[in-house]
């Protein structure tokens, strides 16, 4: 059957309503997105997210799991390059959320207006014989200047902080948003979720099993001894010997380190970052 004029109209504005989507900013007093306007594709409510270093090793990634999340109904993709080409690859993918990118600080405003959930993997990562320290210079201010961005635009979004150093950069968002005076504790998570993936992988070597049966609780930083591995608190309850405790503890507070040297030898092959790496740490965003 034929669609007739009014069905075919009404068409053509939602595809240019996805096309050019309005200017936020100047919406509802700028108070935020209203419902209406925050429908994926297809017409389901969800929850609107921004990736702020969107372009990244990181980014990339992480934007391919939020479009696949069914949730998730608007995706804003927000980088200080390579925002467009992102965006446009993204896009594509034939699932609900409507995506939009952002390129560069003048934009920032427009990609956080109204979000709900904003995920911060912006920064430089370190190379080999770096700490996660080394990077604070630049990150520092990096995630000073984007939750600014968020008090300002969405101060009741939900915030989660993937760019290293993590022990670092959390308590500098949380300054900035008490110094807005929008501080909640609840909506200001780290992402440290890598460091209980490798500690559930390495123990579940240990004892045999298949991973996904085991769960082990990890609490503290994440950074060498600040990951703490509560390797007696094990799911399912067993007990190990000093060395494989001395051996397990090593090795899940030094797993990024392992990644990361491993770096050596993939830039010498001039491959790109490992998979695994990237994948676990976008699902850490998700779940954090
Ligand atoms: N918490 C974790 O579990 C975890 C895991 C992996 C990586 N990381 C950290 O995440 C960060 C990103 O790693 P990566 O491998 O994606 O690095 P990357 O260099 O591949 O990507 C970083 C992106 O951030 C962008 N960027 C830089 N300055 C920006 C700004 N002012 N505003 C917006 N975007 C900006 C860059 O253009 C780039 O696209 C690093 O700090 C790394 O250490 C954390
Ligand atoms: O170790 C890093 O630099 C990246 C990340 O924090 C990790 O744990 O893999």
């Amino acid at each position: 059957m034929q669609p007739n004029n009014s069905q075919v109209n009404r068409r053509i504005a939602t595809i240019s309503a996805h096309l050019n989507p309005p200017n936020y900013s100047q919406m509802e007093g700028g108070s935020g997105l209203g419902r209406a306007n925050c429908r994926a594709k297809g017409g389901s409510a969800g929850f609107k997210v921004a990736i702020l270093g969107a372009a990244g090793g990181i980014g990339q990634p992480l934007a391919m799991l939020m479009k696949m999340n069914p949730l998730v109904s608007v995706l804003h993709l927000y980088d200080v390059v390579n925002a467009p080409g992102v965006t446009a690859d993204i896009s594509h993918m034939d699932t609900g959320a409507v995506v939009r990118g952002f390129l560069g600080q003048q934009q920032l405003e427009e990609a956080l207006t109204g979000m709900d959930l904003v995920i911060i993997p912006a920064g430089v990562p370190r190379k080999p014989g770096m700490t996660r320290d080394d990077l604070f210079n630049i990150n520092a201010g990096i995630v000073k200047t984007l939750c600014e961005g968020i008090a300002k635009c969405c101060p009741k979004a939900i915030v989660n902080l993937i760019s290293n150093p993590v022990n670092s950069t959390v308590p500098i968002a949380a300054e900035v948003f008490k110094k807005a005076g929008t501080f909640d504790p609840k909506r200001l998570l780290g992402v440290t979720m890598l460091d209980v993936v490798r500690a559930n992988t390495f123990v579940a070597e240990v004892l045999g099993l298949d991973p996904r049966e085991v769960d082990v609780p990890v609490v503290g930083g994440h950074a060498g001894v600040t990951i703490l591995p509560l390797l007696s608190q094990v799911k399912p309850p067993c007990s190990f010997t000093q060395k494989e405790i001395d051996y397990l503890t090593d090795r899940i507070q030094n797993g990024g380190t392992e990644v990361v040297e491993g770096f050596v030898q993939r830039i010498r092959q001039n491959m790109s970052t490992p998979p695994f790496y990237t994948c676990r740490a976008n699902l850490a965003g998700i779940c954090a």
